[in-house]
């Protein structure tokens, strides 16, 4: 997407040809840092402090992570070691598992003396297709926009609520559940987008909406107990939110809150979508609530705030009190019975087991015969 007018994804190779460039979040929307990793611990470290975060980027920066590991030193041993640290980094977003399966499947058979052009090649490879995955499921999900605008009425505006940061900050380029509010803004559809800020991290407030008025989409940034009231008085036509993790029954794991955000959408009759590219679908899981791994995150990104002062500073403050401790869950799962539908880049299904394998019926093979 673009920055001040400029074109540009969130991870990229550096013109040194190894070197990778990526956007340091933790700074936005204050900010517009570039950093270069330049080692695996780098990169590591980059996705452990979610300077980098969002599935498909997790994915992507382990990717590139392992190239810069096998710059290093391209040994069996070496390789093992990379895939052991990253794949470490976060639990939940199963972007890593699969990104690092994929690096692993491609270099272990090779020479040492060539895994590291292969590497860069597959990581390469690997960020093309997030893009392309995530145009089509905005390709997807724009029809849907508009069969909702049609809905209404074509009177007003059309508002959306999502759910933390599954925009192109989140992916390589486009986002997953932003990239059909792109599409839809550009096309000339009057959209509204409902910002959650999403506590503790603020991803939606410090992310969702950089994004948006980067692009100059129309948006509110609302607390994040808010969305009920709103759906409750008509003022949301459909929320769409991103996953780091869905089973192959259409359990959904995203950010803490969206499960609370579904329940309010089914109790109010309003459109729950979730935008979902294949390489977030852990096949190998049926029951969300109880086989995904969430990730709880240190107490103090909740107990203190970061922002910038009137004297354009930034500061950290602590908003509890010195001996209250905070619990800090990252992730929640949304049972698929909340789920209107899955959006992904080959189309839309029920939230099923049937309606998930039939838009992959590959893995219908796959599972009947265990492999
Ligand atoms: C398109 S995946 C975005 C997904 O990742 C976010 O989690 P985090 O910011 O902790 O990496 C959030 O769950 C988003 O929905």
């Amino acid at each position: 997407m673009k920055v001040q007018g400029v074109p540009m994804r969130s991870i990229w190779v550096e013109p040194d040809g190894w070197s990778v460039g990526v956007i340091d979040q933790t700074r936005l929307p204050h900010a517009f840092v570039k950093v270069k990793l330049t080692t695996a611990d780098e990169a590591g470290h980059a996705i452990r402090s979610m300077l980098v975060r969002g599935a498909p980027l997790i994915g992507a920066t382990a990717a590139y992570g392992v190239c810069l590991a096998m710059r290093e030193d391209a040994s069996d041993g070496a390789l093992e070691k990379a895939l052991t640290m990253l794949r470490a980094t976060r639990p939940t977003a199963v972007n890593l598992h699969w990104a690092l399966d994929g690096m692993r499947q491609v270099l272990a058979p090779l020479k040492p003396e060539t895994r590291v052009a292969s590497a860069y090649r597959h990581a390469a490879a690997l960020c093309d297709e997030d893009v392309a995955i995530n145009r089509a499921i905005g390709e997807h999900a724009l029809k849907l926009f508009q069969e909702a605008w049609d809905r209404k009425g074509r009177k007003g505006r059309l508002n959306v609520l999502t759910h933390c940061n599954a925009g192109w900050l989140a992916t390589v380029d486009w986002g997953t559940a932003l990239a059909p509010m792109y599409m839809a803004h550009d096309a000339g559809l009057p959209l509204h987008v409902w910002v959650d800020e999403t506590r503790p991290r603020n991803q939606g407030a410090v992310l969702t909406a950089w994004e948006l008025g980067q692009h100059g989409v129309p948006h509110t940034v609302i607390a994040d107990n808010v969305g009920g009231h709103l759906m409750q008085h008509g003022d949301v036509d459909l929320c769409i939110v991103g996953t780091d993790r869905t089973t192959a029954k259409g359990d959904v794991a995203n950010k803490i809150g969206t499960y609370l955000k579904a329940l309010a959408a089914k109790d109010n009759g309003v459109p729950f979508y979730v935008a979902l590219p294949s390489p977030t679908i852990d096949w190998t899981l049926h029951d969300g609530v109880k086989e995904i791994p969430i990730e709880q995150r240190e107490g103090t990104e909740l107990s203190d705030v970061t922002g910038r002062l009137p004297s354009g500073d930034i500061a950290t403050v602590r908003i509890t009190p010195p001996g209250s401790p905070a619990a800090n869950y990252a992730f929640d799962v949304t049972p698929a019975r909340l789920v209107t539908a899955l959006i992904t880049e080959r189309g839309v299904c029920p939230a099923t087991e049937e309606g998930m394998l039939s838009l992959f019926p590959e893995r219908r093979t796959e599972r009947s015969t265990g492999t």
